[in-house]
């Protein structure tokens, strides 16, 4: 249904497929994107194996690949040293050489350390990227960034290591839960917000329901379509994230802090859903300003959230997110670089010192409710 070019220089550029049974076919994209590989391994975790994997599998072997299936435990608490390297030795075991490939089936947990077990793994070979959920397809399965969490914090281990191909399969969303569907609206959300005011509004008249996106694929191949376009012309002109890259972060000071208070129980885009909402909320509180600046962009971001069933209440207190989000990777000593939005479709980077940071959030964040986390 669509193709999008990923044009990028440092590596190869490459394709975004996007459509319906697309992974009856991947064995035909992988041949095509490597075209030297004489095995594949299938990297997937302990939910998604047993839905898609033999599907995966079969397409590889007919495209004349030798196949074998690493399956790790589900879930971002598996995101850790401990899984990737379990992955790292069985590439080894399996004897995959520099020209072999890896196929990352999953959601952005899957991608993100099959991405960096590929980006390491003889000093990096190829891999397709196959995204299963929502958040995947619209943001984690493009760009190349590739990682796993430390005990100090989110994706503190990684690399930019851009795929060879992505085969969204439109289909597999029927398999995720409302919940983790939802989830991936977080992500969908901030793309409107820093990118794209007709696709925030778009979203305002027609929330992304699960009975929905579901029942229209060609509507959830759309959506999915203009995600990859607004992440594409950010990744193009910074790979690396030098400077503009930082956009794609909006929300993720705090989102990331509140995903490391909850030990990694709340999902990613649920928490830069409250991350969005405590920026736009604290920053525009803390006194920032600008011309351009709309006074009801914090409330906008909110209800839009909402509407996608996503909670934007911070489960935490503001002392413990300060603490959490000195890990950010946009720190540098004493200042950090925050996305700062002033209206739907614009937002800015700004570099704050940490008393500002902590201002924000504590502007940002309303207090939990009595007992603790909601
Ligand atoms: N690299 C990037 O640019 C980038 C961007 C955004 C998020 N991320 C990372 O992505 C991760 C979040 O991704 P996620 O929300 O996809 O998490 P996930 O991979 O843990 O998937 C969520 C849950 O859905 C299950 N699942 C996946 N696909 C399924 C399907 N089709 N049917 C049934 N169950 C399915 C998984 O087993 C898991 O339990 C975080 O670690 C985040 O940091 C990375
Ligand atoms: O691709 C990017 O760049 C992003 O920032 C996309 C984010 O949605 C994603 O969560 C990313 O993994 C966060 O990057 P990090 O560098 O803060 O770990
Ligand atoms: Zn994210």
């Amino acid at each position: 249904m669509a193709e999008i070019t990923i044009d990028i220089t440092v590596q190869n550029p490459y394709r975004v497929h996007i459509g319906t049974r697309l992974l009856e076919g991947a064995g035909a994209v992988v041949r095509d994107a490597v075209p030297r590989a004489r095995k594949a391994v299938i990297v997937t975790d302990s939910n998604v194996g047993p839905l898609y994997a033999h599907i995966v599998r079969d397409s590889l072997a007919e495209a004349g690949l030798e196949v074998a299936v690493h399956t790790f435990p589900a879930g971002e608490e598996h995101k850790t040293l401990a899984t990737y390297g379990a992955i790292l030795e069985f590439l080894a075991a399996e004897e995959l050489d520099r020209s072999d490939v890896v196929i990352a089936l999953g959601g952005g947990v899957t991608g993100d350390m099959a991405g960096f077990a590929a980006a390491t793994y003889m000093r990096g070979i190829a891999y397709v990227q196959m995204p299963t959920t929502l958040l995947a397809m619209v943001d984690s399965s493009v760009g190349g960034k590739c990682a796993v969490d430390l005990s100090c914090g989110k994706n503190l281990a990684g690399a930019f290591w851009q795929p060879g191909a992505v085969v969204a399969d439109v289909g597999c969303l029927g398999t995720l839960t409302p919940e983790q569907l939802a989830d991936g609206c977080g992500e969908v959300v901030k793309h409107a917000v820093i990118a794209d005011a007709s696709l925030f509004e778009l979203l305002e008249k027609t929330p992304l329901t699960f009975d929905l996106l579901t029942r229209d694929l060609s509507l959830a191949a759309a959506i999915i379509a203009r995600n990859v376009e607004i992440k594409r012309d950010v990744v193009v002109i910074d790979e690396r994230e030098n400077g503009a890259r930082k956009l794609l972060n909006f929300g993720h000071s705090i989102g990331h802090a509140i995903e490391a208070c909850s030990g990694y129980t709340l999902g990613h885009g649920t928490c830069v859903a409250v991350g969005m909402v405590a920026m736009a909320r604290g920053a525009r509180a803390a006194g920032w300003d600008a011309p351009d600046f709309e006074e009801d962009t914090a409330e906008r971001i909110d209800a839009l959230c909402r509407a996608h069933g996503l909670s934007t209440a911070c489960p935490y207190p503001a002392d413990e997110l300060v603490e959490a989000a000195m890990h950010d990777k946009k720190r540098r000593g004493t200042t950090i670089d925050l996305v700062i939005p002033h209206r739907i479709g614009a937002a800015s980077i700004e570099r704050c010192d940490l008393e500002q940071l902590r201002a924000i959030i504590e502007l940002g964040v309303e207090a939990p409710a009595e007992g603790g986390a909601r």
